[in-house]
């Protein structure tokens, strides 16, 4: 049995294209399937949690959307031991899908997933923030405190992203909306402590990103060197007073040819703790997720099983 989650509306309408051609392979083929189409936040997290209790038909979980449903998914997930995740791009950045080199036909990553020749075991992160509460929220590709964060809060609101995204141009609204930002957000003095050793200090923070895959943002590649199946983040820290330096840093970022260079700085470990002077956003695969000044983010490792 085939059970699909699927956001209509993720990249801005593609979401519900993506799933008539779906849909309509598989009524062709005579394939038993299930279907939830959610109709706001959270409905994904939901039906994720329902399709994945231990007293459910056995079925493969596939999510039809961009990273935000696909988080949603996972974060509400049930693990009994490994969990099996199929995944149809239908966003506006996808990053998870390009970092995992999947197709980019709709109905060629569906074939691969009804005929499953190679499985990859993939890593997630937990990200833990609040000081009395605190909550933990998973993320598949990303999770970060800062510009970055500023950027997603603002492109979910925004309506321009919405026209852009219909008009197949989701990359140029992110491009505008991130330039806007990095005129006007604010940085701060903070550290980050990699797995409760090694304590580096910044005093310019623009943002700090913890990759479990290497881009984020619609293709920024700020951890070049991520591996998403090493049981470790990446994590870059953008830090420099200067903001000319570090359009250069975003600049490279997304043609790609982010390397060590003045303004950001990569680090690997299973686990980090971030402490930020000024309250900054936060984001969790490009979802906002509130404000907050400590962070701590870990890496589990392998615990999804994925056909590509
Ligand atoms: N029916 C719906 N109408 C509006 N929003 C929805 C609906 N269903 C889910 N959502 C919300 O839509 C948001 C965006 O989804 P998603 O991230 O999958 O698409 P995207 O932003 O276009 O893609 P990407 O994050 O890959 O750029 C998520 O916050 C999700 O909770």
């Amino acid at each position: 049995m085939y059970y699909f989650i699927v956001n209509p509306s993720a990249g801005s309408g593609r979401g519900r294209r993506v799933w008539k051609a779906i849909a309509c392979y598989m009524d062709l083929h005579n394939i038993e399937y299930e279907a939830i189409l959610t109709g706001g936040t959270g409905e994904a997290r939901t039906a994720a949690r329902e399709l994945t209790k231990k007293n459910r038909k056995p079925g493969l979980l596939i999510v039809v959307g961009g990273s935000g449903t696909m988080n949603e998914v996972l974060d509400g997930a049930m693990f009994h031991g490994l969990l099996d995740l199929g995944y149809i791009p239908a966003g506006t950045g996808n990053d998870l899908s390009r970092c995992l080199h999947m197709p980019k036909s709709a109905v060629r990553c569906l074939k691969n997933q009804l005929h499953p020749r190679h499985f990859s075991m993939v890593d997630y992160g937990v990200l833990s923030c609040g000081e009395r509460e605190v909550s933990h929220r998973r993320f598949m590709v990303s999770a970060g405190i800062g510009f970055d964060a500023a950027v997603c809060h603002m492109a979910a609101g925004s309506r321009m992203r919405g026209v852009l995204g219909r008009m197949g141009l989701g990359k140029l609204s992110s491009l505008f909306l991130g330039f806007r930002q990095f005129l006007h957000c604010r940085s701060s003095r903070g550290y980050i402590l990699l797995d409760g050793v090694k304590k580096v200090e910044f005093n310019h923070i623009l943002f700090i990103s913890c990759h479990i895959q290497p881009s984020e943002g619609g293709g920024f590649l700020f951890a070049p060197r991520a591996d998403g199946s090493d049981g470790r983040m990446n994590i870059c820290v953008v830090s420099h007073s200067s903001r000319t330096k570090l359009l250069r840093v975003m600049l490279q970022a997304l043609t790609g040819r982010f390397k060590k260079h003045t303004g950001a700085r990569n680090f690997e470990c299973r686990e980090v703790s971030i402490h930020t002077d000024a309250p900054l956003p936060v984001h969790v695969d490009g979802e906002f997720c509130g404000v907050q000044t400590e962070l701590r983010a870990q890496c589990i490792s392998r615990q999804i099983r994925m056909v590509i």
